[in-house]
């Protein structure tokens, strides 16, 4: 059987929320409960007091690196000989792990936190979603029951896009997904401009293989992680909550699935979990998570009380 290097001590530092709490040190709250209520996605749990034990932290290390970073670059451009100097180059973040882990929340907090520092005031977030291929497209290539899976997105498309916006591109866009009509959206794009930080958030961001990938730009990466049978719990109420929500939406894509009862969308939820999100999981989303610089570890309530950190 292959070695599991994420088992290998002294490349990771596993922590528990209280010893990781305490390196925090003197970073303030920056945030309001109203502001973080804004923030969390439907079935998430992150409270005032996860933002400060977890978060705060982050924020603290990913700061640090940043400034970190961007030294290396200025000694890249020192060796090039660079008359203009060094330019300030956006520090990227990738996030990744299962479909309804809260990969969207943890962005969402972070870049609210990351943007209050004075030196990178500039965060944008985008997630990969938009890169899935279109309806249409999935059809042709008879993969629409692929959907998440490496194959059902545009890699190339994603890699461009980032080493646009590395690259310090006046203005880059990002096409949108619509989880209502479970399709790309005709003419409208994400605009961004100029980062300090740009944070990309998808299941598979952290895969890597024979070419370049998305993942080679990254300047840090964070996995969000579950046991399965939680993440599929959660998976499953989420989508009994859709029905009086999202799904409620008679333009949903969904729209048939608000009519059934709790047994009936129990089964139809478990299904599509079973078909499609646990085999990708198992298949491409796992195999990547020792390649995280965090792990995120969550409970079965959703709270965050591990940490795993790469330190070399
Ligand atoms: N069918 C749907 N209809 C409407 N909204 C949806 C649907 N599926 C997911 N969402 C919402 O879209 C957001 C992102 O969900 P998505 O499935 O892309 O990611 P996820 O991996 O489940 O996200 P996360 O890890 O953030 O829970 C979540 O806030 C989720 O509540
Ligand atoms: C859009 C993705 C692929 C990722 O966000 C996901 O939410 C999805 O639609 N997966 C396909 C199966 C499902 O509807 O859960």
């Amino acid at each position: 059987m292959a070695r599991d290097a994420s088992r290998d001590p002294s490349l990771y530092l596993e922590l528990d929320r209280k010893q990781w709490r305490e390196l925090r040190e003197s970073m303030p709250m920056v945030l309001t409960e109203n502001e973080l209520d804004q923030l969390v996605g439907l079935g998430e749990q992150v409270d005032l007091d996860e933002v400060a034990d977890v978060y705060l932290p982050l924020s603290r290390l990913i700061h640090l690196q940043v400034a970190a970073r961007q030294r290396l670059f200025a000694a890249t451009s020192t060796f090039l000989g660079d008359r203009q100097g060094a330019r300030q180059v956006p520090f990227v973040i990738g996030i990744a792990g299962s479909v309804a882990v809260g990969k969207s929340t943890t962005a969402r907090v972070l870049a609210a936190l990351l943007a209050r520092w004075e030196s990178h005031p500039k965060v944008d977030l985008v997630t990969t979603d938009g890169f899935l291929l279109p309806t249409a497209e999935l059809e042709r290539r008879g993969i629409m029951h692929r959907k998440g899976f490496p194959e059902s997105y545009d890699r190339r498309s994603l890699l461009r896009f980032v080493t646009e916006v590395k690259s310090g591109a006046h203005e880059v866009s990002a096409p949108v997904y619509s989880h209502i009509t479970y399709d790309i959206v005709p003419d409208v794009r994400h605009f961004i401009r100029q980062p300090d930080i740009l944070i990309v958030e998808g299941l598979n961001v952290l895969q890597t293989g024979p070419t370049l990938m998305v993942s080679d730009l990254f300047d840090f990466s964070i996995y969000v992680d579950a046991k399965i049978d939680d993440i599929e719990s959660w998976y499953i109420s989420r989508f009994l909550q859709m029905r009086t929500t999202a799904f409620a939406d008679p333009n949903s894509h969904f729209h048939y699935y608000s009519s059934l009862t709790d047994d009936q969308a129990t089964i139809a939820a478990r299904d599509i979990w079973t078909s499609i999100n646990r085999p990708n999981l198992i298949e491409n989303i796992l195999p990547s998570r020792p390649r995280a610089t965090l792990v995120l570890r969550k409970d079965a309530n959703h709270a965050i009380n591990r940490v795993r950190l790469r330190k070399l």
